[in-house]
């Protein structure tokens, strides 16, 4: 494998870790670096299929000496029972969980006053309970009487986001569920902090806004320091950082992975939903690879 983290190769050997939603995007590259760092993956999240691909994928870059391993498991986060399934299995084949990242979620933008009680609920029972079952499933399963370390994905819509109101909603409450959290189980030696990313280029996070096409993540690279969008091995290499020893004083703490963008007030100024850019022809997800310097391998 060719060593792309910063971190020392065998710096998680032996340990295990679940990543929610770790077939794609962000989750894809945390547990890619995981697994580069030695540490045994079981990604996880509703569609099989392309878990199995994912894995399979990753498999072929784990040199024959690492400890390392990836499992493909399904589990539908908002499904508390699926859950418990999910964390009993890992359980038995690993015997530890060691790393919790709860990287699993996502959302569709709407108008809030057309948003039915349904595609609220969707959202929320992802974000936020998906969340919740994740944490509390791990802890009391494991983490209650061996300690270990929880990371969870969000993201920094604390200015408020037209078209967003249900995630934004969800995401600060993980925020404070964190905190909460952090100040609960640190008796038991569990770290639990938070990684808010900027915008990320990823293909299924680009695929999820089609019918706005690179035109909505475009309009974040003005308000971004560093004039580009982020990549996912940026966001990963900071949850490998928090799960780390070099960590081991951090709890509580949401993170902003974000090149600065957050500083910029006048982000929030984004235009109200019904006026977001839709994809101009022939603009396909190539053209936003101009805005990514370093390039994403995903
Ligand atoms: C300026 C900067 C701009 C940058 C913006 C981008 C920043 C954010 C980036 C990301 O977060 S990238 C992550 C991308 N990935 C995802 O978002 C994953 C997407 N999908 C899901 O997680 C789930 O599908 C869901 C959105 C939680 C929906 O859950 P579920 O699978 O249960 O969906 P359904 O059963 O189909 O729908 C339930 C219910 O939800 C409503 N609904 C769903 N989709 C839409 C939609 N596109 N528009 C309006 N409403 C929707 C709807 O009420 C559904 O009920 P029914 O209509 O089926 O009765
Ligand atoms: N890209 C970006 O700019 C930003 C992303 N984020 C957040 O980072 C995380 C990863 O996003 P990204 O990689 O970009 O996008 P992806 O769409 O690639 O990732 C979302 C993942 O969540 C999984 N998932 C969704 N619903 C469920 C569920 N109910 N149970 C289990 N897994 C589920 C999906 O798999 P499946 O469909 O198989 O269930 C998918 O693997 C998300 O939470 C996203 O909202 C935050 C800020 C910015």
């Amino acid at each position: 494998m060719a060593a792309s983290s910063v971190f020392r190769p065998g710096l998680f050997n032996h340990k295990v870790a679940i990543v929610t939603g770790g077939g794609t995007g962000i989750g894809k590259a945390i547990s890619a670096e995981l697994l580069e760092l030695g540490c045994s993956v079981v990604i996880s999240s509703r569609k099989a299929e392309r878990l199995e691909t994912a894995a399979e994928e990753m498999r072929q870059k784990i040199p024959q000496s690492s400890p390392a391993s990836v499992t493909p498991l399904p589990c539908n986060i908002r499904n508390e029972e699926e859950v418990k399934a999910l964390v009993s299995s890992v359980l038995k084949q690993f015997g530890r969980i060691d790393f919790l990242v709860n990287n699993g979620g996502g959302q569709f933008s709407s108008p809030a006053e057309l948003m039915s009680s349904k595609g609220w609920k969707a959202v929320i029972d992802t974000n936020l309970t998906g969340t919740f079952h994740c944490c509390k499933e791990v802890y009391t399963a494991w983490m209650k009487q061996n300690g270990g370390v929880i990371v969870n994905i969000i993201a920094d819509m604390w200015k408020g986001f037209p078209g967003m109101a249900h995630t934004g909603a969800a995401r600060a409450a993980v925020d404070n569920l964190t905190k909460s959290l952090a100040i609960e189980w640190a008796h038991s030696g569990v770290r639990v902090n938070a990684v808010a990313p900027g915008t990320i280029f990823s293909k299924t996070a680009m695929q999820n806004y089609k019918e706005y096409g690179p035109q909505l993540f475009k309009m974040s690279v003005p308000f971004t320091p560093a004039k580009r969008l982020g990549v996912p091995e940026e966001i990963s290499s900071t949850v490998c950082f928090l799960l780390s020893a070099a960590a081991s004083y951090i709890s509580g703490a949401t993170l902003k992975v974000d090149a600065g963008q957050s500083l910029y007030h006048s982000m929030w100024e984004i235009p109200n939903h019904s006026a977001w850019p839709t994809a101009p022809e022939g603009e396909n997800l190539e053209a936003l690879k101009e805005l990514l310097n370093p390039p994403s391998k995903l």
